[in-house]
């Protein structure tokens, strides 16, 4: 039985996290065995990893290596079997993530993280992504009002927006996987988005 692999993408503050319960609730009331997990972490050790990463300065090289190793853990013992399982898994983050924040934030080449992608996902990749997109400016208002920053947090708007032009190009590369949201409105315009998505892609369930 394979399962379904759905995650959810886009700048800090953006939303994400506001719709991802309301998606796993989608499936439940659908009959769908829901499990939900995040990137940098899902399981011990890459929690372990995710508060590194947060938290102590290191290069990007570094970073994109800690993140990986998580991501390999993760991929192994957590998004595998539950795919293996029939699960929904609906997971808060995975590889576009990476080329996102370590490919247009950090500036690491597509030769380095390709590689990196394929070692560690075998093959093991989402069959939706709902990229929360909106305009750095605004995502950061939203994340001042929410919480501390962390070290990733921390970086300034044009960090943010090269993110965002690198989710933009990952999304014109995978145009069937990778859904753009407008997540610049309120919390019902951006759920109406996602609920209208999720019925236009599962219209059996
Ligand atoms: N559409 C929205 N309009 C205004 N505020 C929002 C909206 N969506 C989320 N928020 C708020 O913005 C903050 C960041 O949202 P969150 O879901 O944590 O973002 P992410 O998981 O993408 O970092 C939270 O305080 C949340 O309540
Ligand atoms: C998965 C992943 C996340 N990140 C970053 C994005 C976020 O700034 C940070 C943590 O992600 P996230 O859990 O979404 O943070 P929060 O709960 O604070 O919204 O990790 C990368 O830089 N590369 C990656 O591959």
């Amino acid at each position: 039985m394979t399962g379904r692999f759905i995650s959810f993408e886009g700048i800090d503050g953006a939303g994400k996290s506001t719709h991802i319960q309301a998606v796993a609730d989608w499936f439940r009331a659908r009959g769908a065995d829901v499990q939900l997990s995040r990137e940098p972490g899902g399981t011990p050790l890459a929690e372990t990893l995710r508060d590194l990463v947060l938290s102590r300065p290191m290069g990007p090289m570094t970073e994109v290596l800690m993140i990986f190793a998580g991501r390999c853990d993760h991929v192994e013992t957590v998004v595998k079997p539950a795919l293996a399982a029939g699960k929904t898994l609906l997971c808060d983050r995975f590889t576009d993530a990476s080329f996102a924040y370590q490919g247009g934030g950090r500036g690491l080449p597509l030769s380095v993280l390709e590689p990196l992608a394929d070692w560690v996902q075998q093959g093991t990749e989402p069959e939706l992504t709902l990229w929360f997109d909106l305009p750095s400016e605004q995502a950061a208002a939203r994340r001042a009002g929410a919480r501390e920053a962390d070290r990733i947090e921390q970086q300034d708007l044009d960090f943010f927006e090269r993110v965002r032009a690198a989710y933009a190009a990952r999304a014109a590369k995978a145009p069937g996987r990778i859904v753009r949201i407008d997540a610049s409105g309120t919390v019902e315009a951006v759920g109406a988005q996602v609920l209208a998505v999720l019925a236009q892609r599962y219209p059996a369930c």
